[in-house]
C-alpha cells in the first residue's frame, strides 16, 4: 500500500470509529437530534415523522441540506440518518475547529450538546492511546455511564400487549399476527381498567414489552390518561408504549405527537393493517424496550450498591440539585431517602463543592456536609466525578468518606481528612505516594474507639429513627479527639452570674489560656519572678543547702504524729511545730513507719531521710500555698485514702509506695505561679517543655534528677531495672495526673469505667442527683488500677476543700493570696492578666471558693468517696461550701476579712510547741 493509500485508509478509519463513537453516543436513546453547523450556516434538524427523516429547518438564510432518503421510521433510522448527516459534514474536514452543536430534544425540553468533529475523531485516538499531546487529552473520557458488562438483556420471546376497545380491530388483529410471526405472544384488552390490572397483577412476571394502545376513539379510550397510568405503574419504565392514531389526525397536526411523548408513549404511529410493517415495528420496539429495561436494571443495581456502602454517596444533576442519595449519606446527614430534588450547596460545601462546579472531571478533596440534627458541619474525604455523554456534564458523583472507625475497613485515624485537595491521576502517576498510601490502609492498626464506632453505626441498621439520631449523636462525639476534653457545664450562666467562679475554674481548666493570652503579649521577654524564681539552679541548691535531719522530735510533735493517720490532722501545726519542716517529718513518719517504703524499695531508712530533706528543699517556702506543707498535706490523704480497706487490698507495697513518693514530690520547685503565667512569660521552663504541662512536667522531671543525682539521697538505687521502670513510670503517671487542664479527663475515664452501669445518670455521665452505683470489676484490669491511682492523688491534691472548716479556710486564704501575688506580678510586669478577677482589692474568696467545691471539687469528691468508702470528703465540702455561703452573706471579701474571721475562730486554739530538728553531716 503506498503512503496516500494508507493515509486514506487511516483516515477511513478513523472515521468510521468516529461515526461508530458518535452513533455511540445516541444509540437507543430514543429522542431526537438536531445538529447545527454555525461555521457553514448549516443546520439540519433530523426528527421523525410520517415520512421518514427529512431535514426540518425553517430559517430562510440557512443553508437546506436532506440527511437521509433511506432513513426508515424508527430509531435505527435516525441513527441511519445522523451517520448520513455527520458523512456529508465531516467532508468539511476532521480539522475544523467550529463545534457543532447538537441539540437533544426530549419530551420538549432542548438541551445544547457541542461537538467538534475533530474532537471525535481525537476522542477515539486518545482511547487507542494514540495521542498524548492534545490538550483535549488532559481531560479524562467521561466515566463510562453504564458498564456495559453490566447491561446484559437475554434474549427472550416477544411479549406484547394490545389496548383496543373495539374487540374486532383489525389494525389490533394485524399487531397480534405479527408478534406471533416473530415468535413473541401476545394479549390483547378492551379498556384501561383491564390494563392497569393485568399490570399490577403480572408486575413482575409478565411485564410486556411492548403495549400498543388505540387512541383513535378517545371517547371509549383515553389514551393519553392511560399513557400515564402505565407510567404510575410500578416496574414500567421500560415498557414500549406505541400509540395508533388515524392518518387524518397525524398528518393534521404536525406538533400534535408532543402531546403523546409528554404523557409517556415513546412513540406514535400511524394505523396499519400491515403485518410486514407491524413486525418490523414490533421488533425493533421489543430491541429498544430490552435495552432500557436492562439499563434501568443496571442502573437500580449500581443504586444499590450505593446504599450498602458506608461512603455516603450523592449524585446530582447538572444543575447541582441532588437526584440521588444512599442510605449512609440520609443517615448521617438526616435526609430522608425520598426527598426530592435539592440543590447540593444546601447540604455541601467545601474544595469538592468547588472543583465539581469549575468543571473537573475527577477529583478528591474535603467536603464539608452539613448536618440537620447538628449545628456543626462534619469535614470530610470525598471522591468525584462528574458524568456526561460528552463534554457536558449530566451528573456529579459524590462520594465522601466517613471518618475513621466507621467503615469495617479499619482505616483507622491514619485515613484523616485530607488537607487541600488532591489531584487522582497526579498520584496515579506517583507511584511512591500511592504505594506509601496503600502500605498505611494495610497496617494492623485499629484503635478500640474505631471498634466501638462501627459497632454503634451497625446498631443503627434497623433501628427507629430515634434511636438512630441518638447513637448518631453519640458517634459524633466519640469521634472527637478530645473525648475527655472539659466542657463547662451552662458556663454561659456562671459566667453571667459569677464572674470570679468563671475566672478561677476557667484558668484551672481551660489550655487555650495560654494561647489567648499570648495574643495580648507583646515583646515581655525577660519577665522572670524576681519574687520566686525557679529553674536548673535549684539542683544546685538542694545538693548545697542539703541537711540531713536528726529526727528528734518533741513529745508534742510524737504525739501529733501519732494522729498522722486521722482526717482532721492538724497540718499546720505541724507546720509550726517543725519550723516549716512538715514533709521530712511527715515523710519520715508515714514513709519510713506505717507504709515501710524502704522495705518496698530496698532502701535504708537514711536514704529515705536524705530523699525527703532533699526534696523539701526544693519547695519554695515563700509560696503561701505551694510550700512544703501543702506536698505533707497531700502526702497525708494519700496516705489516708491507702488505708482505706479497697485500696489497701488492691495496691502492691511497691505501688504504695510510689503513690506516696509522687504525692511527697508532686508540687517540687513550684513557683507559686500557675504554667498559664509561666508560659506568658516566656519562662525558660515553658520553652523547654512547649507549654504543655510545663509544671507537672518540671515537677516529675525534677524528682527524677534530684534522686538519681546523688547515691545518699536515690531511695531507687537497688531497685532491679523492671521495678525502677515500673516505679518510674507510676510517680510520673501520677505527678502528671495533678494538672488541672486534665480534670475532667481524668474524673470522666474514672466515673466510666467504675460507675458505668449506674442508672440514671445525665448525658455527661456524671452529674446526677442518682445515686451513683458503683461497680469494681474493673479493677482487675491493670489500666483501671492507674485509673484509681490518679483519682487518688488528684483527690488528695485539692483535699483541702474536703478537710473540716478551719484547715480548708486556711488553704483557701493560702491559695488566694498566692493567686492575688500573681495577679500583682502580671500587673507589674505588663504581663497578661491569667485572672483578672484574683484581684486583692475587689475578689470576693468566699465566691471563689462556692465556684470551685460546685464545679470542682463535689463530683470528684462524690465518685472517690463512694469508691473508697469515705463519705465525709463530699460531707465536708458541702459543709464549707454552706459555710462560705454564710461568709458571702455576711459580707466577707476579702483577705483581710477572712483572717479577722479565722482569728475569731481560734480564740480557743490551743498553743503550739516547738520541734527541734538538729542537723548531722
Ligand atoms: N481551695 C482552693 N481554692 C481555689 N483553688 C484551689 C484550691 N485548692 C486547690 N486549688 C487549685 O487547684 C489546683 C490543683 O493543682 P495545683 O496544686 O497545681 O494548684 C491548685 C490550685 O490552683
Amino acid at each position: 500500500m503506498d503512503k496516500n493509500s494508507k493515509n486514506d485508509q487511516v483516515k477511513d478509519d478513523k472515521q468510521i470509529g468516529c461515526w461508530a463513537k458518535f452513533k455511540s453516543l445516541f444509540e437507543g436513546r430514543g429522542f431526537d437530534l438536531e445538529f447545527e453547523y454555525n461555521n457553514h450556516r448549516t443546520a439540519v434538524a433530523v426528527g421523525d415523522n410520517n415520512d421518514g427523516y427529512k431535514k426540518i429547518d425553517d430559517r430562510k438564510s440557512v443553508e437546506k441540506r436532506t440527511v437521509s432518503e433511506s432513513s426508515e421510521n424508527s430509531l435505527e433510522g435516525e441513527l441511519a440518518g445522523v451517520i448520513n448527516f455527520y458523512e456529508q459534514f465531516s467532508s468539511l474536514g476532521d480539522d475544523t475547529k467550529d463545534d457543532v452543536d447538537v441539540w437533544r430534544r426530549s419530551s420538549g425540553v432542548r438541551n445544547r450538546v457541542s461537538i467538534r468533529p475533530s474532537a471525535l475523531l481525537t476522542n477515539i485516538i486518545e482511547e487507542n492511546g494514540e495521542c498524548e499531546d492534545d490538550v483535549e487529552l488532559n481531560r479524562s473520557p467521561p466515566p463510562a455511564n453504564i458498564p456495559t458488562a453490566l447491561i446484559y438483556s437475554p434474549p427472550e420471546p416477544l411479549e406484547l400487549l394490545c389496548v383496543f376497545p373495539e374487540r374486532t380491530s383489525r389494525v389490533c388483529a394485524a399487531a397480534c399476527s405479527a408478534v406471533e410471526r416473530a415468535g413473541g405472544e401476545a394479549r390483547s384488552l378492551r379498556c384501561a381498567r383491564e390494563t392497569l390490572d393485568a399490570l399490577r397483577r403480572d408486575n413482575d412476571t409478565r411485564v410486556p414489552h411492548v403495549i400498543v394502545v388505540d387512541a383513535r376513539q378517545p371517547q371509549q379510550l383515553d389514551a393519553l390518561l392511560l399513557a400515564r397510568a402505565i407510567r404510575g405503574t410500578k416496574n414500567t419504565q421500560h415498557v414500549y408504549l406505541i400509540a395508533i392514531v388515524k392518518k387524518s389526525a397525524y398528518l393534521k397536526d404536525e406538533f400534535g405527537v408532543l402531546a403523546y411523548l409528554e404523557a409517556g408513549f415513546n412513540r406514535v404511529m400511524v394505523e396499519t393493517v400491515n403485518t410486514t410493517a407491524w413486525c418490523a415495528e414490533v421488533l425493533q420496539a421489543r430491541s429498544s424496550a430490552a435495552c432500557s429495561r436492562a439499563q434501568i436494571a443496571a442502573t437500580a443495581a449500581l443504586a444499590a450498591a450505593a446504599d450498602r456502602c458506608r461512603d455516603l454517596v450523592a449524585i446530582t444533576d447538572d444543575q447541582q440539585r441532588i437526584l440521588l442519595t444512599n442510605k449512609s449519606w440520609c443517615r448521617m446527614l438526616g435526609w430522608r431517602l425520598e426527598e426530592g430534588p435539592r440543590p447540593i450547596h444546601e447540604a455541601a460545601g467545601g474544595e469538592a463543592l468547588r472543583l465539581a462546579t469549575t468543571g473537573a472531571r475527577d477529583w478528591e478533596a474535603p467536603v464539608t456536609l452539613r448536618r440537620r440534627a447538628a449545628p456543626d458541619p462534619i469535614m470530610l474525604p470525598c471522591r468525584g466525578a462528574t458524568i456526561g455523554l460528552t463534554k457536558t456534564t449530566s451528573h456529579i458523583v459524590f462520594v465522601c468518606e466517613p471518618s475513621a472507625g466507621e467503615g469495617d475497613r479499619g482505616r483507622g485515624s491514619l485515613h484523616s481528612i485530607r488537607r487541600g485537595s488532591l489531584d487522582v491521576r497526579s498520584v496515579a502517576s506517583d507511584g511512591l505516594r500511592r504505594t506509601s498510601l496503600a502500605k498505611l490502609q494495610g497496617l494492623p492498626l485499629e484503635a478500640p474507639i474505631t471498634k466501638v464506632i462501627s459497632l454503634l453505626s451497625a446498631a443503627t441498621e434497623g433501628a427507629p429513627p430515634s434511636t438512630v439520631a441518638c447513637i448518631e449523636r453519640a458517634v459524633d462525639m466519640l469521634r472527637t479527639s478530645e473525648l475527655y476534653s472539659p466542657q463547662m457545664r451552662d458556663e454561659t450562666k456562671l459566667r453571667v452570674e459569677d464572674p470570679i467562679a468563671t475566672d478561677l475554674i476557667g484558668a484551672l481548666l481551660s489550655r487555650e489560656q495560654v494561647n489567648q493570652n499570648l495574643v495580648y503579649m507583646q515583646g515581655n521577654a525577660n519577665v522572670l519572678s524576681s519574687r520566686r524564681s525557679s529553674n536548673d539552679s535549684t539542683v544546685v541548691r538542694s545538693q548545697t543547702n542539703r541537711t540531713n535531719i536528726k529526727h528528734k522530735t518533741t513529745g508534742q510533735l510524737r504525739e501529733l504524729l501519732d494522729t498522722a493517720l486521722s482526717w482532721d490532722f492538724e497540718i499546720f501545726r505541724l507546720e509550726d511545730l517543725t519550723r516549716g519542716r512538715p514533709l521530712a517529718h511527715l515523710g519520715l513518719a508515714l514513709m519510713g513507719g506505717r507504709f515501710d517504703v524502704c522495705a518496698a524499695l530496698e532502701c535504708d531508712e537514711r536514704t529515705l531521710l536524705h530523699w525527703l530533706t532533699v526534696i523539701e528543699t526544693n519547695y519554695h517556702a515563700v509560696n503561701t500555698y505551694h510550700n512544703s506543707t501543702h506536698a505533707a498535706d497531700v502526702l497525708q490523704a494519700v496516705a489516708y485514702f491507702l488505708e482505706k480497706d479497697r485500696l489497701k487490698n488492691l495496691l502492691e507495697p511497691v505501688e504504695a509506695a510510689a503513690a506516696l513518693i509522687s504525692a511527697a514530690a508532686h508540687d517540687i520547685d513550684h513557683p507559686g505561679t500557675s504554667s498559664a503565667f509561666l508560659c506568658n512569660a516566656r519562662h525558660p521552663l515553658a520553652i523547654l517543655y512547649n507549654d504543655v504541662s510545663v509544671l507537672e512536667s518540671h515537677h516529675a522531671a525534677l524528682t527524677f534528677k534530684l534522686t538519681l543525682n546523688d547515691d545518699r539521697v536515690n531511695i531507687f538505687k537497688n531497685l532491679d531495672r523492671d521495678t525502677y521502670k515500673t516505679v518510674r513510670h507510676h510517680v510520673i503517671d501520677m505527678i502528671l495526673a495533678t494538672e488541672m487542664t486534665k480534670h475532667f479527663e481524668h474524673l470522666a475515664k474514672f466515673v466510666n469505667v467504675f460507675y458505668a452501669k449506674s442508672s440514671g445518670s445525665k448525658e455527661d455521665g456524671m452529674h446526677t442527683d442518682e445515686p451513683l452505683s458503683l461497680d469494681t470489676t474493673a479493677l482487675s484490669q491493670p489500666e483501671n488500677v492507674l485509673l484509681v491511682k490518679r483519682m487518688m492523688i488528684k483527690c488528695a491534691d485539692v483535699s483541702n476543700a474536703s478537710r473540716p472548716q478551719k484547715f480548708a479556710m486556711e488553704w483557701a486564704r493560702r491559695i488566694a493570696e498566692e493567686y492575688f501575688l500573681q495577679t500583682d506580678e502580671e500587673k507589674a510586669k505588663d504581663l497578661p492578666v491569667v485572672m483578672p478577677m484574683f484581684d486583692r482589692a475587689t475578689c470576693s474568696i468566699p465566691r471563689s471558693q462556692i465556684g470551685f467545691i460546685d464545679y470542682i471539687i463535689i463530683d470528684m469528691m462524690e465518685a472517690w468517696a463512694a469508691f473508697i468508702d469515705m463519705p465525709e470528703l463530699v460531707n465536708h465540702a458541702r459543709s464549707n461550701n454552706q459555710h462560705w455561703r454564710e461568709l458571702d452573706e455576711a459580707g466577707v471579701t476579702t483577705l483581710a476579712d477572712v483572717k479577722r474571721v479565722q482569728r475569731q475562730n481560734a480564740i480557743q486554739a490551743p498553743p503550739t510547741t516547738t520541734a527541734e530538728p538538729t542537723t548531722e553531716e
